[in-house]
């Protein structure tokens, strides 16, 4: 658990960076500190690590104050990732992850095969680990600085607007990459980002900062939605908020119906306006309208009770017979959420 005691930074021309900070990171867990430019998210993060110190208050690791810990020996126990990687170029890329092995003393062959296993882990192809940063893309370069975090097993992790210098689906990929990595390997890990959507997707909590580098929230990812503290908190969230609580919302309790699937050989005409053709294993086809012949119309689909509500909704939208296709584990139907079943839904999720 890394713990912020009324902690302030003044730099020497007297701006005041972090006023009065007080956060718990709690262990196994990420959390985000998220705000506009220049509120003081960088300051935050290195004054864990002590690249930055603080000037009054206290941060403490697991109970110890960072203050009282040489930088050299602290920073063994805390990865740290920034944007574009920090690769160092003139070193191959097995060489930049096992970096801190090295300093540590591990012997040569011991190190690389460490830097092979977490090239892996990463998602990294292991012939990349012969090239030099240049020759890897900017995603791939992320993957290396997550990986060089990684090689000393540090159990904190901080993580400095990482993934912003890569395009958004090569983001994507890097946040999902993060969360399952996450899942296996339970860091403390605080990550810094002024993107409030990546802050809701990674964070299990949520720290908004304002400018002058005051705590405007903290909360788990669903109550900042639900509940923002102020206007700037607000304002900060985005106009959609609404629509991205949704996010949050299961898709378990949407009532499917049962009763509007075809196989693809059916003639029959139905009164229904629009059925689903089904293959015989049960996968979806397209839909049709109640009466048979003429084109298949396109589908969304969702993944019932794994899925959330933001995502039926959005197979809703790409259905022009506006239900969605409820999935089962294995791909196949489990039924469809009609416009009034997800209506049910939404109004309940609007009450709570
Ligand atoms: N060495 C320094 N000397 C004086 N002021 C500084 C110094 N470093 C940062 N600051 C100021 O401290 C404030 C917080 O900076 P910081 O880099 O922590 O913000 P940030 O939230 O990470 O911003 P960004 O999102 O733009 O990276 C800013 O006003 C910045 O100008």
């Amino acid at each position: 658990m890394i713990t912020f005691e009324s902690v302030t930074k003044r730099y020497a021309d007297g701006t005041v960076a972090v006023d009065h900070l007080d956060l718990e990171a709690p262990t196994g867990e990420i959390t985000v500190l998220v705000g506009p430019s220049g509120c003081g998210k960088t300051t935050s993060l290195r004054m864990i690590n002590r690249m930055i110190d603080a000037s009054e208050g206290r941060i403490l690791l697991d109970g110890v104050p960072v203050q009282g810990i040489d930088p050299p020996t602290l920073r063994r126990g805390i990865g740290y990732v920034i944007q574009q990687a920090g690769l160092f170029p003139h070193r191959k890329i097995v060489d930049n992850v096992a970096t801190v092995p090295y300093l540590l003393g591990w012997d040569r062959k011991k190190a690389r095969s460490r830097a092979m296993e977490l090239l892996e882990r990463v998602g990294l192809d292991p012939a990349l680990s012969q090239r030099y940063p240049f020759q890897l893309s900017g995603g791939q370069q992320q993957r290396v600085g997550v990986a060089r975090a990684l090689a000393a097993d540090p159990p904190v992790l901080l993580m400095d607007e990482p993934f912003s210098a890569v395009d958004p689906i090569v983001r994507t990929s890097l946040q999902d990459e993060l969360l399952r990595l996450q899942s296996e390997l339970n860091k403390t890990i605080v990550f810094v980002t002024h993107d409030i959507d990546e802050a809701i997707k990674l964070g299990d909590r949520v720290a908004v900062l304002r400018v002058g580098g005051k705590l405007a929230q903290l909360a788990d990812p669903k109550t900042l939605l639900a509940a923002p503290a102020d206007d700037f908190v607000q304002e900060f969230l985005g106009h959609d908020r609404g629509i991205r609580r949704l996010q949050f919302v299961s898709t378990e309790g949407l009532r499917l119906r049962t009763d509007l699937t075809v196989p693809e050989d059916s003639t029959a005409a139905s009164p229904e306006p629009w059925l689903l053709v089904v293959t015989g294993d049960g996968s979806p086809v397209g839909w049709r309208t109640g009466e048979p012949g003429g084109e298949l119309e396109p589908f969304g689909t969702f993944r019932h009770g794994h899925d959330s509500m933001r995502t039926a909704l959005d197979a809703a939208l790409l259905s022009p017979s506006g239900y969605a296709v409820a999935l089962d584990a294995d791909g196949k139907v489990a039924g469809v959420a009609t416009r009034q079943a997800l209506d049910e839904a939404l109004a309940e999720a609007a009450d709570g």
